[in-house]
């Protein structure tokens, strides 16, 4: 007995917390969840949705309803394509008074009292007022997300999110889902608003241009996009580049820390996430990529934002473009200009493999080119590289491949380690951003992996000890 009060108290206590938060959720209600028919449904029948219930009202008059809704806000039922305020019209006698039908939420609203009657009945609504009536709910009431968790196997983890890129969908649909791809396209096709392409990833991208290997699986075969990152407009051909929008929060980063007039490097461009705001706020970009066709959209992007002013273009590998562009154009800035009141900043975001590219830095410059230099205080660069890493600590691990293939030490020259976004499980992509310094420029051998661990080992000591001084002088 005491336990059933308790479970009571509990429960009320939580439809209180439920009411005062506006928690109700249509899908923990068996009335307001698509008929359990559905359940399995391979090829989409919209009519299989069509559903009578009884919903709870109130009826109200026209000249109250802006004075009664306030007090209903938290109560009222939010559904798709259905409006909780309706007018009702009604003969009384021979005057036709007009009336507003409030449709309540059934979770929250079981009678008359679980409504605020007090306050109500100042407006003269009474127990009278409120009552049960039929409503018909069909496919057009339910969102997308609802409809695939009533439909989908209930046992399995179902369709967990999906990329947009202008008017394409993306998904990437795990094997106990692919029966259903008909059916999901169908539906994302009816329910996100501009859809008109809905592709599935066909395999996990591993050709060298990155772009993603796709499955048309409902709508037209249209795969030029328009679409708008942290307020700049890209186009391009989905199916031939690489883009992704999970790296927009990435790419808005970089481009915060960068200034009018700062220089960027940078080597895997793509379409120009990073190269056109770059260069749309003035700074001076050299962008390159191998894909022809990246570096025919990143051209038409940085024209369409009026900045090929800022923006010189390259097609061609990483290492060539590094050697070839980015060394004679380093050396022109640190020959004809050494102040350093603007920062160079190369980003090498091809996270597979762009580590492999860093050892290029290591004995940059050549006896006579360091000779000319060597008395200078140069602007040297901060290298952004991304990179992939798997493992139980891939923060370490980052570090380590960063420092391997740079056949050097990181130290104080280490700006940081970011983490990026989980690709899979036990597996991050990762920032390390790094400076170069003389002795990275100029060293030709590799420094021994015992060399890497003990300068490694060092740095964090001396990490923690600057940790440990930082709170004490807190
Ligand atoms: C992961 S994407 C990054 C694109 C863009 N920077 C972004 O953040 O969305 C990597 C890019 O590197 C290009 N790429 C692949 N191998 C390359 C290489 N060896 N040299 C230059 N670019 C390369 C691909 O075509 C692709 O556009």
């Amino acid at each position: 007995m005491i336990a059933l009060r308790r479970l009571t108290w509990a429960h009320d206590l939580l439809q209180q917390f439920r009411r005062h938060r506006h928690y109700w959720k249509n899908m923990d209600c068996a009335l307001l969840k698509p008929p359990e028919e559905v359940r399995g449904m391979l090829e989409l029948n919209r009519e299989a949705f069509r559903k009578q219930i009884k919903l709870p009202r109130l009826r109200v008059p026209e000249r109250d309803s802006n004075k009664v809704l306030p007090l209903l806000k938290k109560l009222l039922l939010k559904m798709e394509k259905l409006r909780p305020v309706r007018p009702l019209s009604e003969i009384e006698g021979d005057i036709q008074s007009t009336m507003r039908e409030i449709l309540l939420h059934p979770l929250a609203v079981k009678s008359w009292d679980c409504l605020p009657t007090a306050e109500l009945e100042k407006h003269n609504i009474e127990s009278g007022n409120f009552y049960y009536a039929d409503l018909e709910l069909n496919y057009d009431n339910w969102r997308a997300d609802e409809i695939f968790k009533s439909v989908l196997p209930i046992e399995d983890e179902g369709l967990t999110s999906y990329s947009r890129i202008g008017h394409i969908v993306h998904l990437n649909l795990r094997d106990h889902i692919l029966p259903y791809k008909n059916l999901i396209g169908q539906v994302l096709l009816d329910k996100v608003p501009g859809c008109r392409t809905v592709v599935n990833k066909a395999a996990t991208i591993d050709n060298t241009y990155r772009n993603f290997q796709m499955e048309l699986i409902c709508g037209e075969q249209q795969y030029q996009v328009e679409t708008i990152e942290n307020g700049i407009l890209f186009e391009f051909d989905f199916s031939r580049v690489y883009w992704n929008p999970r790296l927009s929060t990435e790419h808005e980063r970089i481009t915060k820390m960068l200034n009018s007039n700062d220089v960027l490097y940078d080597v895997f461009a793509g379409v120009g996430p990073f190269s056109v705001p770059a260069a749309h706020k003035k700074c001076w970009v050299l962008a390159n990529d191998l894909n022809p066709e990246s570096y025919k959209w990143l051209q038409h992007n940085g024209k369409r934002k009026k900045c090929l002013a800022h923006m010189k273009t390259f097609n061609k590998d990483g290492r060539a473009f590094l050697l070839e562009d980015v060394k004679p154009d380093l050396l022109k800035r640190w020959k004809e200009d050494n102040t350093k009141n603007y920062q160079i900043h190369i980003t090498m975001n091809l996270p597979a493999m762009a580590v492999e590219f860093l050892d290029v830095f290591r004995g940059f410059l050549n006896a006579d080119e360091a000779k000319e230099l060597l008395n200078q205080t140069l602007n040297y660069p901060t290298v952004h590289v991304y990179s992939f890493a798997k493992g139980e600590d891939t923060k370490t691990r980052v570090r380590e491949l960063v420092e391997e293939n740079l056949g050097l030490p990181l130290g104080e020259n280490l700006e940081g380690i970011h983490f990026v976004r989980n690709v899979a499980p036990k597996k991050d992509m990762y920032r390390v951003s790094f400076r170069l310094t003389k002795d990275i420029l100029l060293t030709t051998a590799k420094a021994t992996s015992q060399q890497i661990q003990l300068k490694r080992a060092a740095s964090v000591l001396l990490e923690e000890d600057l940790n440990i001084a930082n709170k004490v002088k807190c």
